[in-house]
């Protein structure tokens, strides 16, 4: 039953005292998130590994790796696999691996292994430090291993998978490991990024031109849904680019046409990849995780495939929210994964089954929530974030979210409501009262979305006002206010949600506006993330903060 909470105005913030009650949730926040971290640091020393050093000539090395090789950790000859320098990998070399090494909080890209031109080239763009998760990244996946990465939303994920591919495949990469000119002609694609929505295929795909820059743009291309399918065939015929980057749906529907050859490609990343195990995409993911990587002439049917395919690429799964069902994936996928964090690296097999689920209620289709757990969403959202919640009436949400948006002063807003009906509503009452919005969902066509999302990334949108499509990955980095007028099925969903904001250590806030009776679902978030959630009201323009006066049973619990 929905806790009764009754209300009174505690004080009336001006800048100040906002700052002084920001500091107070911050604190909690700090504390809360670190108590459920907190569990020392888990290194695979302390897990038990050997440490001992030793560097099979099999194994590749990279010239231009910097790393300062203190220790290592000796793996049983069986588990091991590498790519070989014509991509194919060399099962059953005895290797070590350096993890516990991984310069974790690195200085500056270059002490990550990466070849010069990269180098040059992330200069040029203005990388200069790379992240804690992209340190520990980058060494990781360049050593070949089949990674799980984890880490909170707009903490650099992306470049943390791009960077070491890079470094293999394209103009940057050392020419021994890619190839003569001849020999990568003839070879099919080296990549394949699958991603779950079109905005952050091609989200992606813009970070690597951005780094490739013109000359070198035709490296990758994007397979999208929404596009002109024929005109993307023709362009891979031309192109031939080496890396793909996609929608699950359109990646395996060309595929199944006999036009895009992956057998032998080296790298399956998997972006948001617990969407991607989600029920709504099983087919197509099917088609990809049997096709990518696969060593032609393998019998598709027999077990033996499945070992040829292990054996053969090297898989990427990332996400901010990491349920066991991507784990038991990544397990069932990959040879010996490492599950790797900022400042930690951890070998799948020693994390342990979860205990019971238990979710608020029932989530959406996916059937990989059913594998949820809490845990999932602790570590997903970044430490700086701001929560709120305000109770409000239906009919007086969206003027709410006026106010909200008035009192924080917030320049670029973006507003998650959960069916797309609501979201023309909403716009033409925030339009009215003269604030510029624009709604964004799946129904519109491709060139709409891009049209609205450019508006909005350069500001001559305010308010975003869209569904659970923008909810994951997109990355627009002034976004300094998400609001939920819908509530989000789960903490899973709300942590990708708020992950919209507060990106990169930018500061952002989250505003979740309810009705009196969804009070519960903001309280079960706020347990589940770890984080509190303060109720407020939004008066003479300001952020009021609300007492909450607790039922006495809950006082008790
Ligand atoms: N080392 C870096 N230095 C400066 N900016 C960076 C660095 N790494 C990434 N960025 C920028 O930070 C922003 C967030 O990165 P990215 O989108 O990869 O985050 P993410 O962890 O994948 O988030 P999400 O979980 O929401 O998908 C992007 O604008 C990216 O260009």
């Amino acid at each position: 039953m929905p806790a009764l909470i009754s209300t009174r105005l505690l004080i009336l913030f001006g800048e100040s005292s906002r700052a002084s009650r920001t500091a107070w949730c911050h604190r909690g926040l700090r504390f809360l998130t670190h108590a459920g971290r907190d569990q020392g640091p888990l290194t695979l020393a302390s897990l038990g590994f050997k440490s001992e050093f030793e560097r099979p000539d099999k194994i590749k090395t990279n010239k231009h790796e910097k790393l300062k090789l203190n220790s290592a950790i000796e793996v049983p000859k069986s588990k091991v696999k590498a790519v070989g320098r014509n991509g194919t990998r060399d099962v059953g070399v005895k290797k070590s691996l350096e993890i516990e090494s991984a310069p974790f909080a690195a200085k500056s890209f270059s002490e990550l292994g990466l070849p010069p031109l990269l180098l040059e080239r992330l200069e040029k763009e203005g990388f200069q430090v790379p992240t804690e998760v992209q340190s520990a990244a980058i060494p990781t996946i360049l050593k070949n291993h089949d990674v799980v990465i984890q880490s909170y939303t707009g903490s650099g994920k992306t470049l943390a998978y791009l960077l070491p591919i890079l470094s293999e495949v394209g103009p940057f990469a050392n020419k021994s490991f890619n190839g003569d000119e001849e020999s990568r002609k003839k070879s099919e694609i080296d990549a394949v990024i699958v991603a779950p929505s079109r905005e952050l295929g091609m989200q992606i795909v813009r970070e690597f031109e951005k780094l490739l820059g013109p000359a070198n743009k035709k490296v990758v291309q994007q397979l999208v849904g929404g596009a002109n399918r024929s005109r993307q065939e023709e362009a891979l015929k031309k192109n031939r680019p080496a890396i793909i980057v996609g929608t699950p749906g359109r990646i395996a529907e060309i595929s199944a046409a006999g036009k895009l050859h992956t057998h032998n490609c080296r790298y399956l990343v998997l972006d948001e990849v617990d969407e991607l195990l989600s029920f709504n995409f099983r087919e197509d993911m099917h088609r990809i995780l049997d096709h990518v990587g696969r060593r032609s002439g393998a019998n598709p049917s027999g077990p033996k495939n499945l070992l040829a395919r292990r054996a053969e690429r090297q898989t990427i799964l990332v996400s901010a929210t990491v349920p066991f069902s991507v784990i038991r994936a990544a397990r069932s996928w990959g040879s010996d994964p490492l599950l790797v964090q900022a400042k930690k690296v951890t070998p799948l097999e020693s994390l342990p089954a979860p205990g019971p689920v238990n979710l608020s209620r029932p989530t959406s289709s996916s059937s990989s929530n059913q594998n949820l757990q809490p845990q999932a969403a602790i570590q997903s959202l970044p430490p700086a974030l701001k929560h709120y919640y305000c109770v409000a009436r239906l009919q007086h949400k969206v003027d709410t979210l006026r106010r909200c948006v008035h009192a924080l002063d917030a320049k670029s807003v973006i507003a998650f409501m959960n069916h797309t009906k609501q979201l023309k509503d909403a716009v033409f009452k925030l339009e009215a009262r003269g604030i510029k919005a624009a709604e964004l969902h799946g129904d519109l066509g491709k060139l709409a979305r891009s049209t609205i999302l450019k508006k909005f990334k350069n500001g001559e949108v305010r308010v975003l006002v869209t569904n659970e499509l923008s909810a994951r990955g997109l990355d627009v980095p002034e976004c300094d206010l998400v609001v939920n007028l819908g509530l989000p099925t789960d903490s899973i969903h709300y942590a990708h949600r708020a992950g919209r904001t507060g990106r990169l250590g930018r500061k952002g806030t989250v505003v979740t506006i309810c009705e009196e009776p969804e009070v519960f679902v903001v309280k079960k978030v706020q347990k589940q993330l770890g984080i509190p959630i303060p109720a407020c009201e939004f008066t003479e323009g300001k952020l009021v903060g609300v007492e909450e006066e607790k039922e006495p049973s809950e006082s008790l619990k």
